[in-house]
């Protein structure tokens, strides 16, 4: 039932109180010095002003409308059931059916009898004490059963006399059904005779009748909804019905509904007649609802009536690798044979004891994998059915989807204790597999866990992408290259001359930092080379993963000269100091850009040194004179010259950075490299550089 009255609680959240606007209405003005008597509904004189302008937003006291009787629950329908939609007017049924549930749960009844027939009326009748028809107290000239049907808020449940542990909680319900139905025809058998009154969209149609001599005993509803509140040709689904039915008879043992449906009625498979009868409850219901599925163990249920007050729980639990259906695992609650979709205190209380009693096994059993196990891992992929009766409950907010009664959770957790132990205890070998199954479930999700924080890793380093790098668009690293520059304006020409997709520029101001001399502090805090880490998705040292590598090759392009031989060399022992499984694994190399650009015609060759140019010189251009030009640095190159000579994989030339093949002889190379003489480094890089075919698939 999820018709719950309007709460105050509702206006006490986030949203507004819609409010008169006070400050705006003369009539709302605090009265000044000399107080007059409160006569709010007659606007103040204003000279100038129409009376009518006082309300001239069309709202004043008059505007305050109190809804009488059930008009409210035909205003706003959806306050009540939820909307008008299929769903909303099935729930009507549950009004119904859970009042005859009450009366049988309370020990009155023992049948409750559900049809549906050919005018498409929905008839509930059930066995119990039937509503009382005497006269009202406090409505004279009413039967108290005209009062339960017209007057939202009353009900025999609120003192718990007449109901001990009833889902009816605010006398609401059956008004709400009378409101909403276009005719309800209440009988009611009592005190030797049958009683009947009539309803139309909430009013009665005449007074309660006394039709005959009865010796029955019992009360039926059978109503029609309003197709003025759900729509024209509303009408209620027998397959839905059935369901409902069904379900609520797992929930109390002690009752049998019987289903009949008009075949007319009838457009599926659902039968015209049936009889619900579980004396097993919960059980039956998880093991027809399991039955085509390889559960890792047995279902566990039981029932535990609490000593000495009103209360029961009921409940049964399967797990299974393979899943409900459609579902990893699922599970069903109920509070006084309500359905609680979203959960509560009692399924926690559930939770709570499963998980406490299978951890104390492992602990028991010496398998210390039991410490790793949560709530959640339990639960995951199990089919739980839990049932819960007790006094007073609270459902929180407007509906009753959700439980709030901390009593629950204690009452359920102290109830499956001692039959969870005692049943893992009993049957071992089930116990084990079970646990084996939990466990699993939680190495999964710490994995999964595991996964996930490092691909936050890296997506937290992608995010803080150094601002001056231009990156490439491709995200896999495979086939990408991410060029270091000198400067920015070489970084400007190799943006126009690179191939987007694959490669990427990060210019580097000034020179780096010596890392040869520099503390690790110092290191740490270079701005160049936390930009340069930041670009490469690694860390420096100890923390370097290859995996997290962004780029498959690294170019240091610099000029074709001393400086930049200094700057490669600085960048080349900062890789092999900090990161030398980039050298060791391939994945450092050198530009080769040209020094001259020699041409004749339309003849254009490019020399990478001096040496190269005499060669050409003698090759390609004997006996004539060509135009030699010296570029003095990347920046000078025409986009296209650079991407040609230096950067195109299908014409360029690239050095791979090695090793040497006796390491000890590194220290020599740092030396080298690092040392006073600039000369030196250029040679040992012009020497040692590896001239690498690009056949690497870019
Ligand atoms: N089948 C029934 N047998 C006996 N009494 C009934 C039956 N149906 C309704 N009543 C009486 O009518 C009262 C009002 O029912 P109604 O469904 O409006 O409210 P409720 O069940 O008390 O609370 P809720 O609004 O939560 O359903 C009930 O409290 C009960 O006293
Ligand atoms: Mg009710
Ligand atoms: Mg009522």
């Amino acid at each position: 039932m999820s018709t719950t009255p309007p709460q105050p609680s509702l206006f006490g959240g986030d949203a507004p109180v819609p409010q008169p606007d006070a400050a705006s209405s003369p009539a709302a003005k605090p009265a000044p010095a000399k107080p007059e008597p409160v006569k709010a509904a007659q606007p103040v004189a204003t000279p100038g002003a129409k009376p009518s302008a006082m309300t001239a937003e069309g709202y004043g006291a008059e505007a305050i409308e109190v809804l009488e009787g059930l008009e409210p629950v035909r205003k706003r329908p959806g306050m009540y059931i939820g909307g008008t939609d299929e769903k909303a007017m099935h729930h009507l049924f549950a009004e119904v059916l859970d009042n005859a549930m009450d009366e049988a749960v309370a020990g009155h009844a023992k049948a409750i009898w559900v049809e549906l027939d050919a005018e498409g009326y929905l008839s509930v009748r059930d066995d119990g004490r039937g509503i009382p028809v005497d006269l009202h107290p406090k409505y004279p000239g009413k039967s108290a059963l005209e009062v339960v049907m017209t007057v939202l808020h009353s009900g025999g449940k609120f003192s718990g006399k007449a109901y001990e542990t009833s889902g009816g909680l605010h006398g609401v319900g059956v008004s709400v059904v009378n409101a909403l139905s276009e005719r309800l025809e209440v009988t009611v058998w009592r005190d030797g005779f049958e009683w009947q009154q009539v309803f139309s969209r909430g009013l009665s149609q005449g007074p309660i009748q006394q039709i005959a001599p009865s010796k029955k005993r019992g009360t039926r509803e059978r109503f029609k909804p309003d197709e003025e509140i759900f729509g024209v040709g509303a009408h209620f689904k027998p397959a839905r019905l059935y369901r409902m039915a069904k379900a609520k008879a797992y929930l109390f043992r002690g009752v049998q509904i019987h289903w009949k449906c008009d075949p007319s009625q009838i457009t599926d498979h659902t039968p015209p007649e049936d009889r619900f009868y579980f004396p097993n409850g919960l059980a039956d219901y998880l093991a027809e609802r399991v039955q085509e599925t390889e559960t890792v163990t047995d279902i566990f249920s039981g029932r535990v009536e609490r000593q000495g007050e009103a209360g029961a729980v009921e409940w049964a639990v399967t797990w299974s690798g393979a899943g409900f259906g459609e579902f990893d695992g699922f599970t069903q609650s109920y509070c006084n044979t309500i359905p609680t979709p979203d959960g509560g205190t009692h399924e926690a209380g559930l939770r709570a004891a499963l998980t406490r009693s299978l951890k104390a096994y492992a602990d028991m059993t010496g398998d210390k994998r039991g410490g790793i196990i949560t709530a959640e891992d339990v639960v995951a992929q199990a089919g739980v059915v839990i049932s819960v009766f007790i006094k007073n409950p609270e459902f929180q907010g407007q509906t009753k989807d959700r439980l709030s009664s901390s009593e629950a959770q204690r009452l359920v957790e102290k109830a499956l204790a001692d039959p969870f132990d005692h049943w893992l205890i009993s049957s071992p070998k089930q116990a084990d597999r079970l646990l084996q199954f939990v466990v699993e479930r939680a190495e999964d999700r710490l994995k999964k866990r595991k996964d996930k924080e490092v691909q936050r890793a890296s997506a937290t380093r992608k995010l803080r992408l150094p601002g001056k790098l231009a990156d490439c668009a491709r995200q896999d690293a495979t086939g990408t290259e991410l060029f270091i520059v000198e400067g920015d304006s070489a970084g400007g020409s190799a943006k126009q001359a690179r191939n987007r997709n694959t490669q990427a520029i990060l210019p580097l101001r000034g020179k780096i930092l010596n890392i040869a001399s520099a503390t690790a502090d110092k290191a740490k805090s270079n701005q160049e080379l936390s930009d340069l880490g930041l670009a490469l998705g690694v860390q420096p040292g100890a923390r370097f993963k290859e995996d997290d590598l962004r780029y498959e090759r690294v170019v240091i392009m610099t000029d074709a000269d001393v400086d930049g031989a200094h700057i490669a060399s600085l960048l080349i022992t900062y890789f092999y100091r900090t990161m030398p499984s980039m050298i060791r694994n391939g994945h450092l190399y050198l530009a080769m850009p040209p020094l001259y650009r020699i041409s004749h015609g339309t003849k254009i060759i490019y020399a990478k040194d001096d040496a190269h140019r005499l060669e050409i010189l003698e090759k390609e251009f004997k006996g004539k004179k060509p135009e030699i030009g010296r570029f003095k640095g990347l920046g000078e190159m025409m986009p296209a010259q650079l991407k040609e000579t230096t950067m195109d994989p299908k014409t360029r030339t690239l050095a791979r950075v090695t090793l040497p093949e006796n390491e000890s002889d590194i220290e020599d190379l740092v030396e080298t490299l690092m040392g006073r003489k600039p000369e030196l480094r250029f040679k040992y890089i012009q020497q040692n550089a590896e001239f690498v075919g690009d056949d690497l698939d870019v």
